[in-house]
């Protein structure tokens, strides 16, 4: 499938078939680099992480109170133990515990040798030294095992892995300091389009501000990617060419958006072809029909169409995937959720469509949907009240107020 070139397809691709045709095509960069855990979050962990140590290395206590050897408990009545010393966190308890002794402990603090349980100190009384366990006191309480957390020679991280905040702990309380992750994928990204003018000027007739590049840039921020902003390429062919054949010796992944389509100023699609190939050109999908994609040299190549809406919805669905599984992380399908939709929606068969919606858990598990607003791939405004994509399949013929549909929701909604 690789090198089959669909641009003269008779009948568009359809989202799965180029989402297949990208994932068949591209292999992950094999090259990797070590980072200081403190650097690493967000990386993709290159190699399996095992323990040297046991977690914890010490059997500590779990609770402020008293360790105490359970041989000194008498069923159902009371004793009272001698506090003999104090066992602090970082700080151990260096004697011994004779019998009818105890030692005052600390949370963490090692449990001293002889001691195989701990009672809180709100369960007891204590006068002076003397410390009064009430009938019934539990034994083999409140100690953590050594090892009950990870123990040495376990595996600590499987790779690949996107390393997340509670991993960066865990490495650390094993003790390492750098790790082994997949190296960063450098990205050159641009926009054209003669139209295009740059924020601060004041806009000529006819101009309009490159929001893409912006919003492109927001999309493209990961913890793996090294992204450039190479600027407007203006509607040129020659500038357009010499642009790709010149990025592509620098960047793993060219992102372009605009210029995409038929028009007789879009040029990516015709400079695509002379500078490399062309993979795919025009999809069954709505907004973002003429995205391209192919290779120069060693580069991939995505020409995303200039309609705003299409950026979103053609980077989600296919520049995200790709780049995670260039980055060597493992490929992680969108979160997909069932709502019920709460108005009706317009639609003509023929392309998968991704309107933008407003979603809202109505109970736990379950969904409701409205649409956010008109759905003209301009409409930049309805995409930031959006919170989700709801996702109508090719045959799809409009939505009735009520009946149920498949949505996938932005980070935003997750995170909220
Ligand atoms: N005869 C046809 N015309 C069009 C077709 C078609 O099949 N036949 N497809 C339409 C579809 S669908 C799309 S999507 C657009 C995409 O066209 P291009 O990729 O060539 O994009 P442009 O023409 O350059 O721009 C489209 C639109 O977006 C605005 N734009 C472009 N770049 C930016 C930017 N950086 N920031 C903000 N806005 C941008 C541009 O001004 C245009 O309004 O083609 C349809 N036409
Ligand atoms: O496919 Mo286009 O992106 O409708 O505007």
């Amino acid at each position: 499938m690789t090198d089959t070139c669909y641009v003269q397809a008779a009948k568009l691709l359809t989202v799965a078939q180029a989402k297949q045709h990208i994932r068949l095509a591209i292999q992950e960069i094999a090259e990797r680099e070590s980072v200081a855990i403190g650097a690493a979050l967000g990386r993709i962990l290159a190699d399996d992480l095992h323990s040297a140590v046991d977690i914890p290395p010490q059997r500590n206590a779990a609770m402020d109170g008293y360790a105490f050897s359970s041989r000194q408990l008498i069923a159902d009545q009371a004793v009272e133990l001698q506090e003999v010393g104090t066992a602090w966190a970082g700080k151990p308890y260096q004697g011994s515990i004779g019998p009818n002794q105890c030692v005052r402990i600390f949370t963490g603090a090692v449990v001293p040798e002889s001691a195989d349980s701990v009672i809180a100190q709100e369960q007891i009384q204590r006068v002076g030294n003397s410390i009064h366990f009430p009938p019934g006191t539990q034994p083999f309480k409140n100690i953590r095992a050594a090892g009950s957390d990870v123990k040495q020679g376990e595996v600590l991280v499987t790779a690949p892995k996107r390393l997340s905040p509670a991993d960066l702990g865990l490495l650390a309380a094993a003790g390492i300091s750098s790790v082994a992750v997949k190296r960063r994928l450098k990205i050159g990204f641009f926009s054209t389009g003669d139209e295009l003018s740059a924020l601060g000027n004041p806009l000529r007739t006819g101009q309009i501000y490159d929001s893409n590049r912006y919003m492109l840039s927001g999309l493209l921020n990961d913890a793996n990617h090294i992204c450039t902003d190479l600027g407007v390429i203006a509607d040129d062919s020659e500038l357009l060419e010499h642009t790709l054949l010149s990025a592509a010796e620098q960047f793993d992944v060219l992102i372009s958006s605009g210029g995409a389509s038929v028009g007789d100023a879009d040029f990516v699609k015709q400079a695509l072809e002379k500078c490399g190939r062309v993979n795919f050109w025009k999809l069954a999908i709505k907004p973002g029909k003429p995205l391209a994609f192919g290779r120069i040299k060693n580069c991939w190549f995505f020409g995303l169409p200039g309609n705003p809406i299409a950026v979103l919805v053609t980077y989600r669905q296919f520049v995200k995937p790709a780049l995670a599984q260039l980055a060597g992380n493992t490929a992680e399908m969108p979160l997909q959720l069932k709502a019920r939709c709460e108005s009706a929606l317009r639609k003509s068969p023929g392309r998968e469509e991704y309107q933008r919606g407003i979603l809202r858990q109505t109970a736990p598990g379950e969904f409701a949907v409205k649409s956010a607003g008109p759905q003209d791939s301009h409409q930049l405004k309805v995409a930031s009240l959006a919170n989700c994509f709801i996702v109508l399949d090719s045959a799809c013929a409009g939505v009735s107020a009520g009946e149920s549909v498949t949505v996938e929701p932005f980070d935003a909604f997750l995170s909220e």
